[in-house]
């Protein structure tokens, strides 16, 4: 897997959205920092409420009402600040420089025209001027994910299945050529067999086609398939975020330990699995200071109750806790030649610059 640096790099800076409830603005993404580095899969894990489709969201400016960017920008190579774009710039950015299968996308089908005349509306509302080549590009996009396509395009949505109409959500995605394209759990409603099978095509597509890929998903193992680094979430905030082997293989956050844990073992001992106990927070429910996850954490330490963990990267691995900090630090004094400096553990944004 070698990613294509041709492809258009996406950052993600200070970026704060809030959705208004009864009792207020709340947020459900809080100060988020995150890169997608060029022709990457990253993928996004979390528990339901984490935030993690609202922070896909963002990557096209598509958050609606109640909710709205608060704060914080989102910079695509070759299109600028997509917080920033409104009106038609923005219209054309979507489909075009960021394809998006959004959650449910086998829901989001017009029903009253076929798959192909929705196929053609798209390319003319994007200013495609060869619609032949359009529809061969979408027959071959259909046929790799096992799809007879000309039968595809002639469909209504109510003749297809759950996931074949996934399968075309992902095909629209794909169609226009975007560089960076955002899946919100693409095969939720597949089989086990078939997610892996439409993950490779992914896989492949992006290789292909020099993409800059985010990938939202709940299932941890079918992202250590396809992506190349993973971000986890918590109450709004990516607690962890690194190459993807190294963060399934050694976790070093006590929530992505809890989430790797209790995934369900189908070989060796079925009793290891363990549930991560208690619930994650709704909007309501998050606290106001210290750490979002403390509630839950086997490690909390007094600090956690007050003081927000600033993510700190080390080694190409970005971790919010003070826990983790606390160890690292041990291990950098332990260490000679370390600078005193590694020690200090004063939370604010410009430690967070000094260490990214
Ligand atoms: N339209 C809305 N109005 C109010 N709150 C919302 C709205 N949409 C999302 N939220 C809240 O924002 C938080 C983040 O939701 P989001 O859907 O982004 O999480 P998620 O990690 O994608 O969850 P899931 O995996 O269930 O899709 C949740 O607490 C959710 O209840």
């Amino acid at each position: 897997m070698t990613a294509n640096p041709t492809a258009p790099a996406v950052r993600v800076r200070g970026l704060t959205v809030v959705y208004k409830t009864p009792v207020g603005e709340l947020p459900a993404v809080s100060n988020v920092d995150l890169t997608l580095a060029p022709g990457t899969i990253t993928g996004v894990v979390g528990e339901s409420g984490s935030g993690k489709s609202t922070l896909a969201l963002c990557l096209l400016n598509a958050v609606q009402s109640p909710g709205r960017i608060a704060a914080g920008s989102v910079e695509i190579d070759g299109l600028g600040d997509v917080v920033e774009l409104g009106g038609e710039e923005l219209r054309r950015a979507r489909g075009r420089h960021v394809g998006y299968v959004f959650q449910a996308a086998q829901n989001s089908l017009n029903p009253l025209k076929t798959i192909g005349k929705q196929l053609l509306d798209l390319g003319r509302s994007h200013g495609v001027e060869d619609l032949r080549a359009l529809v061969r590009d979408a027959k071959d996009l259909l046929a790799r994910m096992g799809m007879d396509g000309a039968r595809v395009l002639d469909s209504y949505q109510h003749e297809l299945s759950g996931g074949m109409r996934q399968r075309v959500g992902i095909m629209l995605a794909l169609v226009l050529n975007a560089k960076v394209v955002v899946l919100d759990e693409p095969t939720t409603a597949l089989d086990m067999i078939t997610q892996a099978t439409i993950l490779r095509i992914v896989r492949e597509v992006h290789d292909e086609r020099g993409l800059t890929t985010l990938v939202i998903t709940h299932d941890v193992g079918a992202v250590a398939e396809v992506a190349d680094n993973l971000a986890v979430m918590y109450g709004g905030r990516v607690v962890e975020h690194g190459p993807v082997m190294e963060v399934l293989g050694s976790p070093r956050h006590p929530y992505t330990r809890g989430l790797i844990r209790a995934i369900p073992r189908l070989s060796g001992d079925i009793s290891l699995a363990r549930a991560l106990p208690g619930r994650p927070p709704t909007l309501g429910t998050l606290p106001a200071a210290g750490c979002v996850f403390r509630e839950r954490c086997d490690r909390r330490m007094d600090v956690c109750d007050t003081v927000e963990p600033v993510p700190l990267t080390r080694d190409g691995r970005t971790v919010a806790c003070h826990a983790v900090d606390a160890a690292a630090d041990v291990d950098a004094n332990a260490a000679p030649g370390v600078a005193a400096g590694a020690a200090d553990r004063t939370p604010t944004t410009a430690r967070r610059k000094e260490y990214a």
